[in-house]
């Protein structure tokens, strides 16, 4: 049997404002809503009672990925840990449908139109005529700040952070354990490349709010089985509400 080595868990972000009022986000930088806050905390009680405790924190530059974070480390508290932040580990960039509620522009472009922007893989929405020139984003070259994105280029520019940052600090102590506290579009690129899941495939994947997963790698940093959500029932459920956003039914 293959011995597990590194052991990493992923969470996308508890509810937001906008989740809340079927809005499309990106890389607008809206904050928990109150049920997102008590979801970030449930977060922080399951991967308690896992017993797989993070030692490290990873957030994308978004509050609502920080916000979840933080709630989920004080509920282990565990508020002392490194955090590393990067603008690659931002969810995917919504371009001009940022700020529009998804059941008008549903309404708008019809049914297939919808569904390619949302979960094609190389699906990308209308850009923005410019790219979000943020404080938080000084440090990096302008020329990469996207203004729209397909989950394809989302894996583009999420992949240095993987063997840059995240692959290296494990190389160096495979003891840790890394938290990441993401979005859901992060998630998805992630658990593509690992579980190499098909451009068809990856389309049918929706990522629930705040239910932590876990994947465990062997030493090439290959996945052994499957990834496991710590609440499987509520993580089927949720990730059903998330497919149906914009059509009216949840
Ligand atoms: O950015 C957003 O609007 C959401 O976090 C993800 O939206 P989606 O599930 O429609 O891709």
């Amino acid at each position: 049997m293959t011995e597990a080595k590194y052991t990493i868990i992923l969470v996308r972000h508890g509810q937001s404002q906008w989740n809340r009022s079927d809005k499309f986000c990106g890389w607008k930088d809206v904050h928990l809503s109150t049920e997102g806050a008590r979801q970030a905390e449930y977060s922080g009680r399951l991967i308690r009672e896992s017993g797989i405790i993070p030692t490290v924190l990873h957030t994308s530059r978004l509050t609502r990925s920080c916000q979840t974070g933080n709630i989920i480390l004080e509920q282990l508290n565990r508020q002392y840990i490194d955090i590393y932040r990067s603008w690659r580990l931002n969810e995917r960039h919504y371009g001009a449908l940022q700020g529009r509620f998804k059941s008008d522009v549903l309404k708008e472009v019809g049914k297939e139109k919808y569904m390619e922007w949302r979960r094609a893989y190389e699906g990308c929405p209308p850009l923005l005529e410019e790219a979000d020139h943020d404080d938080r984003y000084k440090d990096v070259d302008q020329s990469e700040l996207p203004r729209g994105e397909s989950l394809k280029m989302v894996l583009e520019r999420f992949l240095p952070y993987v063997n840059g940052v995240l692959i290296p600090l494990l190389e160096k102590d495979p003891s840790e354990i890394p938290l990441l506290s993401v979005h859901g579009s992060i998630v998805r690129a992630l658990l593509k490349h690992w579980f190499s899941i098909s451009d068809e495939d990856i389309s049918g994947l929706n990522i629930p709010n705040a239910i932590p997963l876990v994947i465990t790698l062997d030493k090439n940093f290959r996945p052994i089985g499957e990834y496991r959500y710590l609440d499987p029932q509520s993580a089927y459920v949720e990730a059903n509400k998330v497919a149906h956003q914009g059509f009216g039914q949840t």
